[in-house]
């Protein structure tokens, strides 16, 4: 069942600017879905539609049963520099109101989880631009999530990084049961790992294909493969045609 089904959504800026018109998108639970587009297609502004930081000018979006919460990581990790990893990764849960023990052990379950045991009382300062990005990954699991969106978050990151944080988002994904909303310009990165790519259009945003994709290992051995090359194949083509480029 759905977790999230958008219907005929459009939106437009106060200043008239038409981002998005007539967007009908489903998010299954437990599905890594990218949404890959060339800039300005209004991929951001779908995200905050779904974050409820702007109300659509039409359209609806439905959630299946209560309002989800929703875990949000950008390119920027956004961490608080004077705190500590553990405070910074406990902080969603702060908010919500959980006691700190209860707090501690979910933050150091997640810290754990993105490989950083040992590094809780260490601050932003301290960490690579890598570790930085895991943390703001644990912070936004750390509550247990519906709904993971990822706006673009290794774009800032050098290729080595970027793609091993690939290969440890895809396992968190596998071993959590996320589910991920992952906003890219990257064709080899929505290849990678997603289970779904959507591509957008620009002038208004709107979808204009969506690709299952075949996952049947990760690491080296998909990256070699040759389902891996046709799906980069059949979406780069997409977003040429969205483009209005020949593929
Ligand atoms: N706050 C705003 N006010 C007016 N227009 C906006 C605003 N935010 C975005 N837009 C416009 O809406 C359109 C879609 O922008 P959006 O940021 O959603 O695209 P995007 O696909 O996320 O781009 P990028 O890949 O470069 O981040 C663009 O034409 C942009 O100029």
């Amino acid at each position: 069942m759905s977790l999230l089904k958008i219907a005929g959504l459009s939106h437009r800026f106060p200043g008239g600017t038409q981002a998005l018109h007539g967007v009908d998108l489903a998010v299954a639970r437990g599905e890594f879905l990218s949404i890959l587009g060339p800039s300005g297609c209004g991929k951001s502004t779908l995200l905050r539609l779904i974050m409820g930081l702007e109300q659509p000018s039409a359209g609806a979006l439905a959630w299946a049963g209560r309002r989800p919460e929703i875990g949000v990581v950008f390119q920027e990790p956004t961490l608080m520099p004077w705190a500590s990893v553990l405070d910074n990764v406990a902080l969603p849960l702060r908010l919500k109101g959980v006691a700190r023990a209860e707090r501690t052990r979910a933050a150091q379950a997640a810290i754990e989880q993105v490989g950083l045991s040992g590094f809780e009382r260490a601050v932003p300062r301290e960490l690579s631009g890598g570790m930085k990005m895991r943390v703001s990954i644990a912070r936004a699991f750390s509550a247990k999530p519906d709904l993971l969106l990822m706006d673009e978050p290794f774009a800032a990151l050098d290729e080595i990084t970027r793609l091993r944080l690939d290969d440890e988002l895809y396992a968190l994904w596998a071993r959590l049961g996320l589910t991920v909303l992952f906003v890219t310009h990257s064709v080899f990165e929505s290849a990678y790992l997603s289970s779904r790519i959507v591509v957008m259009a620009p002038r208004p945003g709107h979808l204009v294909a969506s690709h299952d994709t075949a996952h049947a290992a990760m690491g080296a051995a998909f990256r070699a493969s040759a389902d891996y090359a046709a799906t980069c194949g059949r979406v780069s083509a997409s977003l040429a045609a969205a483009m209005g480029q020949a593929a």
